[in-house]
């Protein structure tokens, strides 16, 4: 480990603890006191970190800094109690002597708290020991910040802040335990988002399936879904003529300020994805419609069982309906939540003949059931021209190296575009259980607090979005299915997926409840969190457990601007080379 040359010495422990976000409980933080000599030069900036003697032999523990101030001896009792002439005349003399350089008089008290690691002479590692009061305190200089903090061969997504070093994480990993980017309004978050899904496109070999409500994301990745094979995916009836189209894509699409300059082209550029056929209409049935599982077949079955209006006689038969098909789901497995098809149509066959065999009548409800259910699952077979879930969900888990790899729903009603993400969520984890692969999709939930919130309600289909993301987030990763997820008010937000991310992006979160739960779900000081409140447009704080980083240090850093990366590509696009008739 190196360090900076400046040392400092271990003050004070504060032991600090505070109900939890929800009240039920306590939770306790170690924040030490570090006193640093002052000094214009001092290379320190919160989110550093510090290494400090322990109780055990060559042994440091880590702390990072959360903040810290210049303190002058001459004004450590200056209260109201001393007379304004005394007081001006001596905060005039502390002023000066802070552009003097620095004396015995002034030093800087740093707020630094321990993140769980120890180093030794064998590198570093998680654990605690009790640091000795008093002792020396050094800054770990770039290079040893680097090795422990950035992960090797990693995809950079920024700049660490105050060390100027470049963030590089593990993104197949970070992806692996679903995402979070969490911030209040205008602080960046479909900018990092789209950031972030760039580099997934272009340094991972995983699909992108991005649910855009605010109808965002078509411009921000404008120069993806060219270079890619994709899909945009709307709702909306757009004219037959390319040109039309996009000029009406153009009036319902918000175009960034930055971009206004590059309008025209951005006009061309989408009047071309219209020719190549990349943005389609995706149909969507009408409520309740929704085709019937193998599942609601059973409990369809049950219910005859159990209504008192059925036949008697008929009973045994819909007993046995239900065995064969239990038996047939377990010798095929096939699971519950798998589309009704024809493979029931022997099994419907076989209980006809009993019936007919056991003289039930012509007009037996039975017959009229079974009947019914051939023609459901004859029709359902019939080919449509319109491009569905289904057809969407094939082409999303199609393995082959030329097919869509980024696909953006754009989503205008909110009841629908819930119902949309429960029915695409629930076929792609049903297909890809049916036929297991390794090639990663991630999901990305803009405003997700609309698809997962704290208070589902059955009326407006919240319900069923929440159960299937819920069941994304729980399950997915056994599938490779992963979530990214991006909201404003992490309150609002169903509290038990947030245990599920293993990678929070957190920029300002203005209330006092969203950074306590941060802090809480990752034992991180309140202290830490409240410096986001400090953070600039595109700056960021990633905390990761066991997924983006090596180690699991809360680091702050710069972003890229996606619109920089985008605008940057047009700009090239002079030559007409990267977007097609564009100059
Ligand atoms: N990394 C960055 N560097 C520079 N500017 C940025 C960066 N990220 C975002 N911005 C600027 O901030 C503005 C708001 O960003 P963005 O739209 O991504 O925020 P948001 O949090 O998604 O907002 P909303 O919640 O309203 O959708 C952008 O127009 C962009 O100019």
């Amino acid at each position: 480990m190196e360090y900076e040359p400046v040392v400092g010495r271990l003050r004070e422990v504060r032991v600090i603890t505070r109900p939890t976000a929800d009240g039920r409980s306590s939770v306790t933080f170690r924040n030490f006191v570090v006193e640093m000599p002052y000094s214009k030069e001092l290379n320190l900036e919160i989110g550093a970190l510090l290494a400090v003697e322990t109780i055990r032999e060559d042994t440091y523990l880590i702390l990072e800094v959360a903040d810290y101030v210049p303190v002058h001896f001459g004004m450590i009792n200056l209260d109201g109690s001393i007379p304004k002439e005394i007081r001006d005349q001596v905060m005039e003399e502390v002023s000066k002597s802070w552009h003097n350089g620095g004396n015995s008089e002034m030093w800087i008290d740093v707020f630094a708290y321990p993140i769980g690691y120890i180093a030794t002479q064998n590198g570093f590692r998680k654990g605690y020991y009790p640091p000795l009061p008093g002792s020396p305190v050094r800054i770990l200089n770039k290079e040893s910040f680097k090795e422990f903090v950035c992960a090797k061969n990693g995809t950079d997504i920024g700049t660490v802040l105050g060390q100027g070093i470049p963030l590089t994480v593990n993104l197949p990993k970070a992806m692996v335990y679903h995402i979070g980017v969490f911030a209040f309004t205008g602080s960046g978050k479909s900018n990092l988002t789209s950031a972030l899904i760039r580099r997934i496109l272009n340094y991972t070999d995983a699909k992108v399936v991005i649910f855009d409500i605010s109808m965002e994301y078509s411009i921000l990745l404008l120069d993806q879904l060219l270079k890619h094979n994709s899909e945009i995916l709307t709702t909306e009836r757009y004219p037959s003529n390319p040109s039309d189209s996009s000029r009406k894509f153009m009036r319902t699409h918000v175009i960034p300020e930055e971009l206004e300059n590059y309008r025209e082209r951005i006009r061309r550029t989408i009047e071309s994805l219209f020719m190549e056929g990349k943005i389609r209409t995706l149909y969507v049935p009408p409520q309740g419609s929704m085709s019937l599982t193998y599942d609601s077949f059973l409990k369809l079955i049950k219910d005859q069982i159990d209504d008192k209006y059925t036949a008697f006689a008929q009973k045994p038969l819909f007993s046995l309906m239900l065995r064969k098909l239990d038996e047939m789901m377990r010798v095929n497995k096939i699971p519950k939540d798998a589309p009704l098809d024809d493979s029931i149509l022997p099994i419907l066959d076989e209980i006809e003949n009993e019936g007919r065999s056991a003289g039930l009548k012509d007009n037996s409800t039975i017959f009229a059931f079974i009947s019914s259910l051939r023609s459901y699952v004859s029709t359902d077979q019939v080919q449509s021209d319109e491009y569905d879930i289904e057809k969407l969900a094939i082409d999303i888990l199609n393995r082959d190296k030329d097919s869509p790899r980024l696909f953006v729903l754009e989503l205008q009603n909110l009841e629908e575009s819930r119902e949309i993400v429960a029915s695409l969520v629930e076929e792609v984890m049903a297909r890809r259980k049916r036929s297991f692969s390794t090639s990663p999709i991630l999901f990305v939930l803009d405003e997700a607090q609309e698809f997962i919130p704290f208070d589902t309600r059955q009326r407006d289909k919240s319900e069923l979005s929440s159960s299937a993301v819920e069941k994304l987030l729980r399950h997915g990763r056994k599938y490779h299915l992963h979530a990214l997820i991006s909201t404003q008010r992490l309150a609002y937000l169903n509290t038990n997926v947030l245990q599920q991310l293993h990678t929070y992006f957190i920029s300002v979160l203005p209330r006092p409840y969203d950074r306590q739960l941060v802090s809480e779900t990752f034992g991180i000081s309140d202290a830490l969190l409240d410096r986001t409140l400090d953070l600039e447009v595109g700056q960021w704080l990633l905390v990761s457990f066991k997924a983006s980083l090596p180690h699991d240090v809360p680091v702050f850093f710069n972003a890229p601007n996606n619109l920089d990366e985008i605008r940057k590509i047009l700009e090239e696009d002079r030559s007409g080379n990267l977007i097609n008739g564009n100059k």
